[in-house]
């Protein structure tokens, strides 16, 4: 059977495949413009901090892919790389300045940081106008609570949502359930979905038949790292599927000995779901697209402020 999009896919497969790169490039499109606008209103661009510690590849890569998508949209870029073996005091010192640089509407330090630091004294350290990434506790808080607006939102989750709503997925009084309870991704999700009116319930490791719990939502979202560990029979009929696993996998026949799958094993879940994103290209490109559109809007706040 051919799918609209022209891909060969099995005949059980019900699920229409979330573009996340496509929704990406649409998003980013709108940027663009925004920044362009900002150009002409305020003679200045965005700009955006990336501290990258150490030589892990795939931080090199993400890190890669986030100046590339800055430039792509006009941000201005800064970089910082350090040395694996820098002490806190001076990446403490880095932030300070990138704190106090009125250029710079955006902050962000790529995780994880080497063992001998302490990350979240360095993530509490960002001050909360220029925290992109969402993690400082403030940001968490506010989202936590009603009435309160945080000045940035996750971008994982953030993306995940966006999915959502420009695939026409209504959140609003559906059952959603998350897998996964980490501080960057799992708990975040849940509370913007809750905060989007959905009943949430958070499953982890600890929790006992998660199959059965998963079974019973409308929107599911994968986040805990455990490559293909979410099964077919877990899906219920017609639930959207938000798959937030980057796992890679050893595979010699590609270029760089891996491939990436997500957290849910996608053909069999596709046979259920009606909404499934795919991993390359479902969340990772939002992610990077939301850090962008996080550092827009910062930008947007300061310079109409000045
Ligand atoms: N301070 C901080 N903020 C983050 O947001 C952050 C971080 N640290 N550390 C690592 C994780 C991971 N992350 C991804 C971003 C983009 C893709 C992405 O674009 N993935 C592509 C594929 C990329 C590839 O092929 O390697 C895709 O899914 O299509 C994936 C993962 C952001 N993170
Ligand atoms: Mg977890």
């Amino acid at each position: 059977m051919a799918a609209a999009d022209g891909v060969v896919t099995s005949a059980a497969q019900q699920a229409k495949v979330i573009d996340g790169k496509a929704i990406s490039a649409e998003i980013r499109l709108e940027l663009a413009e925004q920044v362009k606008q900002l150009q002409q209103t305020c003679g200045k661009v965005p700009g955006l901090a990336v501290v990258l510690v150490g030589t892990r590849g795939d931080s090199e890569t993400y890190v890669r892919s986030k100046r590339k998508a800055c430039e792509e949209v006009g941000i201005a870029s800064y970089a910082t790389d350090l040395p694996e073996d820098v002490c806190e005091d001076d990446l403490l010192q880095v932030v300070a300045q990138y704190n106090a640089d009125p250029n710079v509407h955006g902050i962000l330090v790529q995780l994880p940081l080497p063992g001998h630091i302490n990350e979240r004294r360095i993530l509490d350290a960002i001050s909360i106008d220029k925290d992109v990434d969402g993690f400082h506790p403030a940001n968490i808080g506010a989202l936590a609570m009603r009435g309160r607006t945080p000045l940035f939102v996750s971008c994982t989750p953030k993306g995940c949502v966006e999915l959502l709503e420009r695939s026409g997925v209504q959140i609003s009084g559906k059952r959603a359930v998350v897998i996964g309870r980490s501080n960057i991704v799992g708990t975040p999700a849940a509370l913007l979905l809750q905060q989007r009116d959905a009943t949430v319930t958070v499953v982890h490791s600890r929790t006992r038949d998660a199959a059965s719990i998963v079974a019973e939502a409308d929107i599911v979202i994968a986040a805990m790292g455990k490559p293909e560990s979410v099964r077919g029979s877990w899906i219920k009929a017609g639930a959207a599927v938000i798959d937030v696993g980057t796992n890679p996998v050893p595979d010699a026949t590609k270029k760089r000995g891996y491939r990436l799958v997500g957290d849910v094993a996608f053909h069999e879940a596709a046979a259920h779901a009606s909404h499934i994103t795919p991993v390359p290209g479902g969340v990772g490109p939002m992610t990077i697209t939301m850090l962008l559109s996080n550092t827009v809007d910062s930008a947007k706040r300061a310079l109409h402020a000045s």
